[in-house]
């Protein structure tokens, strides 16, 4: 099945144009970056593919549907159900616990909360231990990992992270990038990761270079 379908994408603001490319097709358990610098527009990439901004030319399709096609409440459904994202910052709701942080999750994608499966999917992240914690009892890489069980804990059928090596050393990294992998393929989801982390190269199976628009 074709997860996500780029084709002929561009996005400004204003006048500017800040975003082109031209096609990306990812089928299910596809790995990828999309490896570029700072201001190339991977953020606005990601805006894009969540439904989160509107193409002013081409289109983005997650799983046959047009995100454009749908209204803002049917895209919020929609995104909720399809797509799972672990952000930069983590937005993990601090007054949640990891466990509650999770069910959320699952209930705002209309899958009915199942605690068993969101510890199971804890434990295989090795943060079982910390589903009673409050966010802010857990360490950064504690926190990241939460945030991926998170992302996947409503088994999306594609998994978007933002930057999620910038603040790892190169052992984690690479770790982070295996953890982002293995879990995406365990739920069966397709995987695309955003960065400007050259060190990524060669870490997933495909590699997408964006450039500025000139
Ligand atoms: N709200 C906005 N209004 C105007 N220009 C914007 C806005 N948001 C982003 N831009 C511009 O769009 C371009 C792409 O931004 P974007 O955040 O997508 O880049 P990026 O590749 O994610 O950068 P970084 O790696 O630094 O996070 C940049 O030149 C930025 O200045």
């Amino acid at each position: 099945m074709t997860v996500l379908q780029i084709d002929n994408l561009g996005f400004s603001y204003g006048q500017r144009t800040v975003l082109r490319l031209d096609t990306l097709t990812l089928n299910e358990g596809d790995t990828c970056a999309v490896i570029g610098p700072s201001g190339c527009g991977k953020t606005t990439l990601l805006h894009l593919i969540a439904g989160l901004l509107q193409p002013a030319q081409g289109s983005v399709a997650v799983c046959g549907q047009r995100l454009d096609a749908l209204d803002a409440s049917a895209r919020d459904r929609f995104r909720g159900h399809h797509l799972g994202i672990v952000f930069q910052r983590l937005h993990l709701l601090p007054a949640l616990d990891v466990l509650e942080n999770l069910l959320l999750a699952q209930r705002l994608a209309r899958v009915s909360p199942d605690a068993k499966d969101a510890r199971r999917l804890l434990d295989a992240l090795g943060v079982g231990e910390f589903a009673r914690a409050r966010p802010a009892q857990l360490s950064q890489g504690q926190a990241q990992r939460v945030a991926i069980a998170r992302a996947l804990v409503h088994r999306p059928a594609l998994l978007l992270a933002d930057e999620p090596t910038s603040s790892l050393d190169d052992d984690n990294a690479e770790r982070a990038i295996d953890l982002l992998q293995d879990q995406a393929r365990a739920v069966g989801a397709a995987l695309l990761v955003v960065t400007h982390d050259r060190r990524i190269r060669g870490w997933l199976a495909r590699e997408v270079q964006l450039e500025p628009p000139a």
